[in-house]
């Protein structure tokens, strides 16, 4: 194998669209690559749009969250971007935290205006703390000018109502499409949109000095090379020949490769998105969900206090309130657990409210205080929480 190895000389974040269903968001992410590619200089290459929407291999092994992972550079800054193929991946992403934006390009129709999946995504950003969002007012080639201002007035307000700061964050006008086509006013147009996202999203402070983690998002098997677990570091650093625990299995094993994107590197770090080959791990025995960790860095557990959010039913949540006893499914990272709540004193939780309670998951997971996690009941999302302490 004579794959060119990743060389890290930039910085490295983690960023997505969001947006109303059908504004364009993954016409843009084409796009994007596209005139980088053209651009030259980098390591971008072009993904057709047909690359990125099609249905992931793991849709079809009925593994719950798609999401679409693109690459690109500009001058300053190496891009994962990821591209979520419909509104329930949103919320399970976000809410879970298996997409950790450091920014977040919101995608709104300039035809169409704000959507309630537009407010919806700006409140969910808002809720799994992506700090910063640039506005990609699509499908501007097709919009009457004056309508566009207002749309834009309009987006700012709603982000300025979700404490984005309206009024300085970067609007850029851009044409997907035109600029897929090479339109030399659009393809300039998305040139504006990625100086935007530049300048404007900071590079975040990333915990590489604390043991590592990774939450398995997907097991692979690589003929004559053996199990592959990919995901994204959530902590530390990994390097080939590292010890390592899988918890959840109850495996300690060794790293004997790393890929990202393809391209093998020696270390990986807190926010990379990575492929580790396990050595001598058969494929059954890791599952989506599992954490490869530093051995001895975390202990499972299944009890904890958290404060949650109940969505409301014009969020899409319940019609009733909660009370002891509700038994859903807890999504952890990317674990899916059942878990038992208990509300104590506080007995019932209606939708809209914000509670605090106690759960008991079926099983043993890595928890700790802090932790963001979603709350589903059949395929929806009815509450977002954060675990405040262990029990
Ligand atoms: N005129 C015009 N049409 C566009 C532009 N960008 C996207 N479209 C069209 O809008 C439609 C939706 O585009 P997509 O990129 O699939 O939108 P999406 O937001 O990814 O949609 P979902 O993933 O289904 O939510 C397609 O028919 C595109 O060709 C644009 O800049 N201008
Ligand atoms: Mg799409």
């Amino acid at each position: 194998m004579s794959k060119t190895a990743y060389v890290r000389t930039k910085p490295h974040l983690n960023i997505g669209t969001m947006g109303h269903v059908d504004h364009g968001k993954t016409t843009l992410t084409a796009a994007i690559t596209k005139v980088l590619s053209e651009r030259g200089g980098g390591a971008t290459s072009y993904v057709s749009f047909d690359r990125i929407d099609r249905a992931p291999e793991e849709a079809q092994r009925g593994i719950t969250i798609n999401i679409a992972h693109v690459e690109y550079e500009t001058d300053t800054r190496h891009y994962a971007h990821v591209d979520m193929p419909g509104h329930a991946d949103y919320i399970k992403n976000m809410v879970t935290g298996a997409a950790q934006l450091d920014g977040a390009i919101l995608v709104v129709s300039a035809l169409d205006g704000i959507m309630p999946q537009t407010a919806e995504h700006v409140l969910l950003a808002r809720q799994v703390g992506v700090d910063h969002i640039v506005v990609a007012l699509n499908k501007a080639d097709a919009g009457d000018p004056e309508l566009t201002d207002l749309v834009e007035l309009e987006v700012r307000e709603l982000l300025s109502a979700h404490g984005y700061g309206g009024d300085t964050v970067p609007v850029v006008r851009v044409s997907g499409l035109k600029a897929l086509e090479g339109d030399p006013r659009w393809t300039a147009a998305i040139e504006g949109l990625l100086d935007a996202v530049d300048t404007y999203v900071p590079i975040p402070v990333r915990y590489t000095d604390a043991p590592f983690l990774l939450s398995v998002e997907n097991v692979l098997t690589i003929t004559g090379r053996g199990t592959v677990v990919t995901g994204a570091v959530e902590r530390g650093t990994v390097r080939v020949g590292d010890r390592v625990a899988v918890l959840g299995a109850d495996i300690e094993t060794v790293v004997t490769g790393l890929e990202t994107f393809g391209k093998p590197m020696e270390s990986a770090e807190a926010g990379d998105n990575v492929a580790l080959l396990l050595r001598g791990v058969e494929r059954d025995r890791v599952r989506r969900g599992h954490v490869v960790a530093a051995p001895g860095s975390v202990v499972p557990s299944r009890r904890f206090t958290a404060q949650v959010y109940v969505l409301s039913t014009k969020e899409g949540g319940r019609s009733t309130p909660v009370t002891t006893g509700y038994r859903p499914q807890f999504y952890i990272r990317t674990a899916d657990v059942v878990g038992d709540v208990d509300l104590g004193e506080t007995a019932v939780a209606r939708p809209g409210d914000t509670v605090t309670m106690t759960v008991e998951l079926g099983r043993d997971v890595p928890l700790e205080s802090g932790l963001g996690f979603a709350i589903r009941e059949g395929g929806r999302t009815v509450g977002a929480g954060t675990v405040t302490g262990l029990l």
